[in-house]
C-alpha cells in the first residue's frame, strides 16, 4: 500500500473577480493559438456571472469532503489562477510533508486532461525548495466510484426529462492532435469518453447514447472533434426526438464550461428546437466520487506515466472530421 504523508487536489483553476476574468484567461491559454475574439466572447460568459467562475469554490468543496474521509492533510492547488500550485506545494514543503497524493480533477487521458497536469506537478516541486515528491493518482474515467456518481446523477435528470429521453454525454472538444495522443493504458481522449459513457449508461439501463463535444476553442482553420453539443441537439430535433438528457461525463464539477455552454447555450438551443431537456449533474462531492479518491490513495503507488504519453503528436495521424 503506498504511503502518502498529504493529499493535494490539482485543478485547472477559475476568477473570482470581474477584473480576473481576462488575466486568467491569458494564462489558459498563453502560446495556445486562440484568437483574441474567442478569448473575448468566452471573457463575456464569465463576466455574465459577475466575473466569478464556480470551479474554485467547488474545489473548496471536494477539500472539506476529502478532510472528513482521508486521515490526511488535504491542500489544492491550480494550473490557472490562485490558489497556484507552486504556492501550494510551498506550504507542504513548510509543513514538512514529504510524500503526497496528487489527485488531478480530470478522468482521462489527453494533453489538457492528463499531461499538462503532469507538467504543471513537475514545474512547481522544481521551483520550491525541498518540495514534497506528488504522485499522480491514476486515471479514474472507469472506475465504479465515478461512474456511480454519474449514474446517479444521470437518474436523477432521467426524473426530470422523463425515462425516454435520449442519453447525450458531453466533453471539452480538443484538437484532432491532441485527441490522438495515447495516454498510459493505450486508449486515447475519445475511446476513454465513450468506455465511460457506455458504463454510466448501462447503469442507467440504456445501451444507446450518443458523445458529442463542447467549448470548442482555437482557430478555426485547425480540426476539432465534431459534432458539437448544439449541432448535434438541431440533428436529433429532426429525426423527432422529444427529450434529452445532457451528462456531462468528461468534467468533475458544474464548472463553466458546464454552466454557461451546456445551462445556458445549450438549454436555450433546446428550448428553440422545442426539445425536452435536462441536464445530470457532475461527480462533485458525491460521497461515491469522494471515497474513490481514497481508494485510489490506498493502492500501489501507480507507476509514472512513460515520456511520450499524452504529448501532442504523439498519437497516430487524427482522424478525418465527421461531416454532417
Ligand atoms: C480536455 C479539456 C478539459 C477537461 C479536463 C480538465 O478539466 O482539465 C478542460 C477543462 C476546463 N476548461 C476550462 C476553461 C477553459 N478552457 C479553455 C481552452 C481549452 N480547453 C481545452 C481542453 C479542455 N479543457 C483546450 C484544448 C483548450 C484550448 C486551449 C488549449 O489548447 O489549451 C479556455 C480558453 C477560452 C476558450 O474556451 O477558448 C477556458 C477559459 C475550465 C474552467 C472552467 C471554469 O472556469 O469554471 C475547465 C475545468
Ligand atoms: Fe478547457
Amino acid at each position: 500500500m503506498a504511503k502518502y504523508d498529504a493529499l493535494v487536489v490539482v485543478s485547472f483553476g477559475g476568477p473570482e473577480r470581474p477584473e480576473d476574468v481576462l488575466p486568467f484567461l491569458e494564462n489558459v491559454v498563453r502560446g495556445r493559438g486562440v484568437p483574441r475574439e474567442r478569448l473575448l466572447e468566452v471573457e463575456a460568459h464569465y463576466q455574465g456571472f459577475g466575473g466569478v467562475s464556480p470551479i474554485n469554490q467547488q474545489c473548496r468543496d471536494l477539500v472539506a469532503a476529502l478532510e472528513k474521509v482521508v486521515d490526511v492533510p488535504v491542500y489544492w492547488g491550480n494550473r490557472n489562477w490562485h490558489p497556484y500550485l507552486a504556492d501550494t506545494v510551498r506550504q507542504m514543503a513548510a509543513d514538512g510533508v514529504r510524500t503526497a497524493a496528487a489527485f488531478a480533477t480530470a478522468a482521462t487521458s489527453s494533453y489538457s486532461s492528463c499531461r499538462q497536469y503532469i507538467e504543471d506537478i513537475a514545474r512547481a516541486t522544481a521551483a520550491v525548495p525541498d518540495a514534497p515528491r506528488l504522485v499522480k493518482l491514476p486515471h479514474f474515467y472507469d472506475h465504479p466510484g465515478f461512474v456511480a456518481a454519474m449514474a446517479d446523477h444521470t437518474w436523477g435528470a432521467l426524473a426530470e426529462a422523463g425515462e425516454d429521453a435520449r442519453l447525450v454525454f458531453t466533453a471539452h472538444s480538443v484538437p484532432l492532435s491532441m485527441a490522438a495522443a495515447a495516454g498510459p493504458r493505450g486508449g486515447a481522449y475519445e475511446a476513454e469518453l465513450r468506455a465511460a459513457s457506455a458504463l454510466v449508461a448501462a447503469a442507467v439501463g440504456k445501451d444507446d447514447f450518443d458523445l458529442v463535444w463542447q467549448s470548442r476553442s482555437g482557430p478555426p482553420q485547425v480540426p476539432w472533434l465534431e459534432p458539437d453539443v448544439c449541432d448535434h441537439l438541431e440533428e436529433l430535433a429532426r429525426q423527432g426526438t422529444e427529450a434529452v438528457v445532457l451528462v456531462p461525463i468528461g468534467f468533475v464539477s458544474d464548472h463553466m464550461e458546464v454552466k454557461y455552454d451546456l445551462d445556458t447555450e445549450a438549454a436555450a438551443k433546446a428550448a428553440e428546437l422545442g426539445l425536452r431537456m435536462a441536464r445530470a449533474g457532475t461527480a462533485g462531492t458525491h460521497p461515491r466520487f469522494v471515497s474513490m479518491i481514497k481508494e485510489l490513495m490506498a493502492e500501489p503507488e501507480p507507476a509514472a506515466c512513460p515520456a511520450t504519453c499524452c504529448v501532442i503528436g504523439s498519437g497516430r495521424p487524427a482522424r478525418t472530421p465527421a461531416t454532417s
